[in-house]
């Protein structure tokens, strides 16, 4: 099977002694839910955006459904993070809109940028986005403008405006770092249910181990700008945690157990 995503020798320097990514080598299969793991600084969310390019790569190559993400000029970017979902930590969505018009955000790489202005979505994408806003639960939110939800509530419109952009992969930047473990496991499964049903890939950030092997087949481990570990869940072995989180091991437990 031909991967949706190949990174190679990618690396990330912020400024002179301080590197953010030090060669990352990976590679994501069509469908894979993947976890992200590893301490404080990392370079877990450098990775994540420099795949998409909210932060630019310093050296390497990021290869995205046979595109060349590293070196695309505006129009070929935006086309690319069309199919490229993200999940933000903080949500990232506009407070003053409804609900229904944050997740139909999501479509704006498709309509016409004067049409996205102007709010002009197609009849389809509102029906589409409305029968997401009903699968993870929010039908009843719907046109409640997005400040009066709660966290998970928030993150939700979040999963649901990047699935309504019915990308080919999923980026999700620590999606339950803010929430407590109620609204994670909302959250989670509403992230891992539509993934696995709509074949997306997805690279999930997360600090909690025990949510990392609860939810994904692969497991990637980040440490100082380098994979150290990469392979199935059940090889992720407790010395290889311990190796990860050295010194930070208070980091891989969330609040309470799934
Ligand atoms: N804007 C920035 N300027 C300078 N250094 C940065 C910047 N962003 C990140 N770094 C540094 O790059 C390294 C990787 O940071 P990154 O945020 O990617 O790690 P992380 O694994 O996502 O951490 P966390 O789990 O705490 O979010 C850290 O040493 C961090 O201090």
């Amino acid at each position: 099977m031909e991967p949706i995503l190949t990174i190679q020798g990618l690396k990330k320097q912020y400024s002179a002694g301080t590197w953010g990514l030090n060669g990352i080598e990976l590679t994501v299969q069509p469908g894979e839910f993947i976890a992200v793991i590893g301490p404080s600084g990392a370079g877990k969310s450098t990775l994540l955006r420099c795949m998409n390019r909210l932060i630019e790569p310093t050296e390497g190559s990021v290869t995205f459904l046979g595109e060349d993400v590293v070196h695309a000029n505006k129009r070929q970017l935006r086309s690319i993070r069309a199919r490229m979902g993200m999940i933000f930590q903080h949500y990232n969505l506009v407070y003053r809109s409804s609900v229904l018009e944050n997740v139909l955000h999501g479509r704006l790489g498709y309509i016409g940028s004067l049409a996205g202005m102007l709010g002009r979505y197609p009849e389809a994408d509102k029906e589409e986005a409305i029968a997401l806003l009903q699968k993870v639960g929010l039908e009843n939110e719907v046109y409640k403008r997005a400040d009066e939800l709660s966290g998970g509530q928030k993150q939700r419109v979040g999963v649901c405006r990047a699935l309504a952009q019915k990308p080919s992969l999923i980026l999700a930047d620590e999606p339950i770092a803010s929430l407590d473990p109620k609204s994670s496991k909302t959250v989670m499964d509403a992230i891992h249910t539509n993934c696995r049903e709509q074949e997306i890939a997805c690279l999930v950030n997360l600090h909690q181990v025990d949510y990392a092997k609860a939810y994904a087949t692969r497991i990637v481990g980040i440490k100082a700008g380098r994979v150290v570990f990469d392979g199935p869940v059940e090889q992720l072995t407790s010395d290889i945690t311990q190796y990860l989180y050295e010194g930070q091991e208070h980091e891989m437990f969330h609040k309470a157990a799934i």
